[in-house]
């Protein structure tokens, strides 16, 4: 057992499974839950989500040694207001925010002393959300990165460190802005052109009398799992990682300009050579043994 109180304000995808899964590694003595809405709390209840579900968020982290927030990125400052008053000297309050740097700006004004605030990250999910939806594996050999605020304890990042490994993750430190850089890259600019793809296609159904639907193919298939994501959550993150969305997206659009230009000049050159390389990142990524969405940290830091 690593903290004997655990509490998870929010109760989606991500808390759910982080309750199941430390459940399985026998990690917290005791594991309370929040969530906003009564109808939420009800199926937590039902469903055994957390040994107690709480009414509110005050009780749910009254002696937690660690409180986790797991609500989208915008919600995150006003919850840890909320519960500010309540969290007792000495514990770790973390989030799972998919933005690090908004979080840290919105959640450390309220942080009171003598409380430990260490940021997270789990590069795992699903499509899915909400408390039934979570399951004990989703964190098992996936990255968990953590972002230590200035000063933060190491005691204390170790603990969390330790806490994540429990829940079958492999566990990195990293500062924030390089976190919502990488995480541009490799996740959030991904989604939005996922989403993009999927409005085209439903653009077209309507001249194509639905046979874009009837005859998708497995590429176009994977881009509506992703654009089936929770859209608070992927609002929240637009709205917050705007500056390194903006400039993956400004790099993406100028080499898509760049292969459509060979398209139409019938550079058939061009185009094998680039997919060349692009099967290259992704056997290298497979060969690294980690999961295929797992992030090159390297090549993104290095990149002019
Ligand atoms: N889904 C993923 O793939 C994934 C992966 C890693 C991290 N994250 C991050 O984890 C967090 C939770 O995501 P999730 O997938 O578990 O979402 P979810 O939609 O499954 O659950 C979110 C929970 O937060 C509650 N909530 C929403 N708005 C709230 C508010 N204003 N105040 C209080 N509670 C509120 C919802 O009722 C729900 O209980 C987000 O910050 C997200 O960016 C998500
Ligand atoms: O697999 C998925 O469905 C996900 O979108 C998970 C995913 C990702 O992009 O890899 C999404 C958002 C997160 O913050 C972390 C992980």
């Amino acid at each position: 057992m690593i903290y004997n109180k655990v509490a998870l304000i929010g109760l989606g995808l991500i808390a759910s499974s982080i309750f199941w899964s430390a459940k399985r590694g026998a990690l917290a003595g005791q594991v309370t839950g929040y969530a906003r809405s009564a109808a939420t709390r009800d199926t937590a209840r039902r469903i055994g989500l957390c040994d107690t579900i709480c009414d509110t968020a005050a009780e749910a982290v009254a002696d937690a040694d660690l409180v986790i927030l797991c609500v989208p990125v915008g919600a995150m400052g006003a919850v840890a207001a909320e519960i500010a008053p309540h969290l007792k000297p000495g514990a770790v309050i973390s989030d799972v925010g998919s933005v690090k740097k908004a979080v840290i700006e919105a959640v450390q004004p309220h942080i009171p002393d003598g409380v430990h605030f260490i940021p997270a990250h789990p590069l795992a999910g699903t499509e899915h959300s909400g408390p039934k939806s979570g399951f004990a594996e989703l964190f098992d050999n996936r990255w968990c990165l953590l972002v230590p605020v200035e000063g933060s304890d190491a005691a204390k990042v170790a603990e969390l460190r330790a806490f994540w490994e429990g829940l079958g993750s492999n566990v990195e430190e990293m500062d924030a802005e390089h976190h919502d850089l990488v995480l541009a890259v490799t996740s959030h600019t991904p989604h939005l052109i996922a989403y993009t793809m999927v409005g085209v296609a439903d653009d077209l159904r309507r001249v194509t009398d639905s046979e874009v639907i009837k005859y998708s193919a497995a590429g176009f298939r994977d881009f509506t799992r992703i654009a089936a994501s929770d859209p608070t959550m992927w609002r929240d993150v637009f709205m917050t990682n705007k500056d390194a969305t903006l400039e993956i997206l400004g790099r993406f659009t100028e080499e898509l300009f760049a292969l459509q230009r060979a398209i139409r000049t019938g550079d058939g050159d061009l185009l094998f050579d680039y997919f060349t390389r692009t099967r290259a990142i992704r056997r290298g990524i497979i060969d690294a043994g980690q999961d295929t969405d797992a992030p090159d940290f390297g090549r993104v830091a290095g990149r002019k």
